[in-house]
């Protein structure tokens, strides 16, 4: 009898998928967050042909070397910032991720940061809980009605939130690398610097890479205007969180809905944490019961089809597939 395949598992599998994935593949746990190369021994890293993570393994040159006979590694997310993906695909190493399942868990924290920011709720529950309702009326707070949301990015998930948005009568504007036909009918297409001075709400919809680290800092916060907000569900790194902290203080923008930031979790002395014109989440985007079952379901299947020769559903870097096929 061929042996079963070892895997890491390094991410909050539910029992019933972890049987059905022990049927196949023999299971390796190293903690979430923690880097395998540190807990396993090297004869055990030397056999380990597949891996489940999230985010917080760092799948870097050093991880490839620490796991010589890896073949797949299956991102419970579908971002795939903590993979060095030149390195995985020189070492034909398959990126796997979770595109889909989870863009409508996103999208609703980002309308629900919108309305936060603009109806300002956050602050009105402190002041009913604080009794200041009984010494006067809560101060007046803006319409996202007929207001312009522009969205930096415009993959699934920006996708949705624009068909959300057109729900509220707001006018949907986007800017992508290039324009998108699947865009049509719910979104214009503007060139960045448009999409920074014209919109009322911004909402970042792109992938953490080099090039697009820092890409939103004191240059575009600036374009932006004084009354709009930035809303960031996407990776806090993309937006220079420095230049945004000045950029609040200042008043060059009205406020920030940040469910993600440069440093996670979020230390309670970060500046963000003390300026009363941010609305903070958790990163919890897709932190629901229903879009993590998905994801992980996903996930799981990736890591399972890989290494059982089937297509897996959701790659990353597809090269790597194609040329073993
Ligand atoms: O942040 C969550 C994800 O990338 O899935």
């Amino acid at each position: 009898m061929n042996q079963k395949p070892k895997v890491i598992v390094s991410a909050p599998v539910p029992p019933d998928l972890r049987e059905r994935l022990a049927e196949r593949c023999d299971i390796v746990e190293v903690p979430t967050g923690q880097n395998p190369a540190e807990v396993l021994g090297a004869d055990e890293r030397a056999q380990i042909e597949g891996m489940v993570c999230t985010v917080r393994t760092k799948v870097d040159q050093a991880l490839l070397d620490a796991l010589p006979a890896l073949k797949v590694s299956s991102n419970f997310a579908v971002g795939f910032d903590n993979v060095d993906l030149a390195a995985a695909t020189r070492r034909k190493v398959l990126i796997c991720n979770t595109p889909g399942v989870l863009d409508g868990a996103v999208a609703d924290v980002t309308i629900g940061l919108m309305l936060c920011l603009s109806r300002n709720l956050v602050a009105g529950d402190a002041f009913v809980r604080s009794g200041a309702w009984t010494k006067g009326a809560f101060p007046l707070t803006r319409d996202i009605r007929g207001k312009t949301l522009g969205l930096l990015g415009m993959g699934r998930i920006g996708r949705v939130v624009a068909r959300a948005a057109q729900a509220f009568d707001m006018k949907v504007i986007y800017h992508n690398r290039r324009e998108d036909p699947q865009a049509e009918g719910l979104a214009t297409y503007v060139d960045r610097d448009e999409l920074f001075k014209t919109s009322d709400v911004l909402s970042v919809h792109i992938p953490l890479s080099a090039e697009t680290r820092h890409s939103i800092g004191k240059r575009e916060l600036e374009l932006m205007k004084p009354t709009a907000y930035l809303i960031n569900t996407a990776r806090g790194p993309v937006i220079d969180e420095a230049a945004l902290i000045e950029a609040l203080r200042a008043g060059t923008i009205a406020g920030a809905g940040l469910d993600v930031m440069e440093q996670e979790p979020l230390p309670a002395d970060s500046p963000l944490c003390a300026l009363p014109n941010v609305v903070l989440q958790a990163h919890v985007g897709s932190a629901t019961h229903e879009t993590r079952r998905a994801m992980i379901d996903l996930a799981v299947a990736n890591l399972m089809d890989a290494l059982a020769g089937q297509k897996p559903k959701a790659m990353v870097n597809a090269e790597v597939w194609q040329a073993r096929a």
